[in-house]
């Protein structure tokens, strides 16, 4: 692990989270620090959703310690994490079916004071995303694809100091990828801000991140850049193959 930085937005220390006898998080170390894309990935079952639900508050960790934004969270508290600056995705969508569009964009700035400031941020979210065509619509009859975008549009409005984002790109099509990945690269240049991404679109990832963790049966198998990570045997061996090998 490389020296820590004071202003890191995300610190992980010796966090692990036992399933009875399974360890499903095996005393994780990293920090994701302001400006970066931090990717974290590994094969099927290796524990990237139990991390981000470690690290977010939606269940409570085995033993570790987490800080978000310099801030202290507690085992299992959402909202802690929530009012520290993360927002995070979930793999299978994050919206409500039965609202519209802007409706869904609205949760997203509830945060801010003014009204004229949420009807912004709803137009805004709508615009990066490619949604301003489809705001009255009731997001259940979008196509996958376009719900996936509002999803991130939600977490996007809010502003969020840390944005986790659980596999954001599954089953987008590539108008769409490009779309997203626009969005997080401009997203990141905004001061004080940072994404963690858990995905299994390599090209992408190796595309946007700056430096990637790779997981295997819960444990730490590699930290480092795109270029590092595709070079890595190991890496190579348990998840990538020869085909995405630098
Ligand atoms: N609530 C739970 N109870 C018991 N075991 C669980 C629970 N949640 C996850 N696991 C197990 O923990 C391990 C890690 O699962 P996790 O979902 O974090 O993997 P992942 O890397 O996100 O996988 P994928 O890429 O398929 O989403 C798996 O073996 C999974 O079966």
């Amino acid at each position: 692990m490389q020296p820590s930085s004071n202003d890191a937005l995300l610190r992980v220390s010796e966090l692990s989270k036992r399933f009875d006898g399974l360890l499903a998080v095996d005393n994780l170390e990293f920090e994701v620090r302001p400006g970066e894309i931090f990717g974290l990935i590994g094969p099927n079952g290796a524990g990237k959703s139990t991390t981000f639900n470690l690290i977010s508050g939606f269940i409570p960790w085995t033993t570790g310690k987490v800080q978000v934004c310099g801030k202290e969270m507690r085992r299992g508290k959402p909202l802690v994490a929530s009012e520290a600056g993360l927002v995070r995705t979930f793999q299978h969508g994050s919206y409500v079916g039965g609202m519209s569009v802007r409706d869904n964009l609205r949760l997203g700035t509830i945060v801010r004071n003014k009204k004229a400031d949420r009807d912004a941020g709803v137009l805004e979210a709508a615009r990066r995303l490619g949604l301003s065509d489809y705001l009255d619509e009731t997001t259940s009859n979008l196509p996958h694809g376009l719900q996936r975008l509002v999803s991130m549009a939600i977490a996007i409005a809010a502003q969020p100091r840390l944005l986790c984002l659980d596999e954001p790109l599954t089953g987008l099509n590539e108008t769409e990828v490009t779309t997203v990945l626009n969005v997080l690269d401009d997203y990141r240049k905004t001061e004080g801000r940072a994404i963690l991404l858990v995905e299994h679109n390599m090209k992408a990832v190796m595309r946007i991140c700056d430096r990637i963790l790779v997981l295997h049966h819960g444990a730490h198998l590699a930290t480092g850049s795109p270029e590092d990570i595709r070079g890595n045997k190991a890496v190579i061996e348990a998840y990538l193959g020869e085909s995405h090998a630098a």
